[in-house]
């Protein structure tokens, strides 16, 4: 069952979710000494970063953050959020080591590969555990670059597949597969406008043939926690 926290404004939205990170941050780091996140793109980054730059109680030498899904751009790209989390917070913090970023100069598969490679530097077993994941819901439904009827939707090997046929530009991505989100200790999606409100009542809607569920209702973490923090315009229709 996802708990639901809606915030008045966008504001409150950036606010509440850079607490929730630092919380379970430090939550993380008193239990086993390093704080595992993964981070999505879009709206998610300035939703994030400025409040995540500002915070003096982020300890970053503990921090180790990767992500949920990567476009195969070259950082200085728009489409590139680790170079969007870079000039908007990494650059301002300083904080560069904590971040792993993927390869763009590769193959799409190659990248792919590269990419589950260095996050089992991090994780051992079968399959990582994250401290906490931010997703983010495109209109669609689609959440990491899982979009709605496309075949990883049903990827059961790979940590990190590559995809080269996104619906959403740009094409060739790299996107985490639901055994890995799933088996986070907590997933929180953050949404927030009311573009993102009739998506959200279909997610919140049961189905009576699991085939039909949207991307983003898909994830329902195994043993881990999962939250929705929306503003009040993208909760509007639940
Ligand atoms: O393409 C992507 O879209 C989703 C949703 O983005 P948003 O701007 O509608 O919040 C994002 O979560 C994902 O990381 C990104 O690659």
């Amino acid at each position: 069952m996802a708990q639901k926290h809606i915030l008045s404004s966008v504001d409150e939205v950036s606010t509440f979710s850079a607490k929730f990170v630092v919380d379970t941050a430090v939550e993380a780091i008193n239990e086993r000494g390093i704080f595992t996140l993964g981070v999505s793109g879009g709206s998610i980054i300035n939703i994030l970063a400025s409040n995540l730059a500002e915070n003096p109680n982020v300890n970053w030498s503990k921090w180790k953050v990767f992500f949920c899904d990567e476009r195969l751009s070259s950082f200085s790209s728009e489409d590139s959020t680790y170079g969007q989390f870079k000039s908007k917070l990494i650059d301002k913090v300083g904080c560069h080591d904590s971040w792993v970023a993927i390869n763009p100069e590769l193959p799409v598969v190659e990248c792919a590969k590269d990419y589950e490679e260095k996050l089992k530097k991090t994780f051992t077993g079968s399959w990582p555990e994250f401290d906490l994941l931010l997703l983010g819901m495109g209109p669609d439904g689609h959440t990491c670059s899982l979009f709605p009827g496309h075949q990883l939707l049903q990827e059961k090997e790979k940590w990190i597949a590559p995809i080269s046929d996104s619906p959403k530009p740009p094409p060739c991505r790299v996107t985490m597969t639901y055994p890995v989100i799933n088996n986070a200790r907590k997933v929180a999606f953050i949404s927030a406008g009311s573009g993102k409100a009739d998506t959200i009542k279909a997610i919140f809607t049961p189905v009576d043939d699991e085939s039909k569920l949207l991307p983003a209702a898909r994830v329902k973490p195994t043993s881990g926690s999962l939250h929705w923090i929306m503003d009040t315009g993208a909760a509007s229709k639940l």
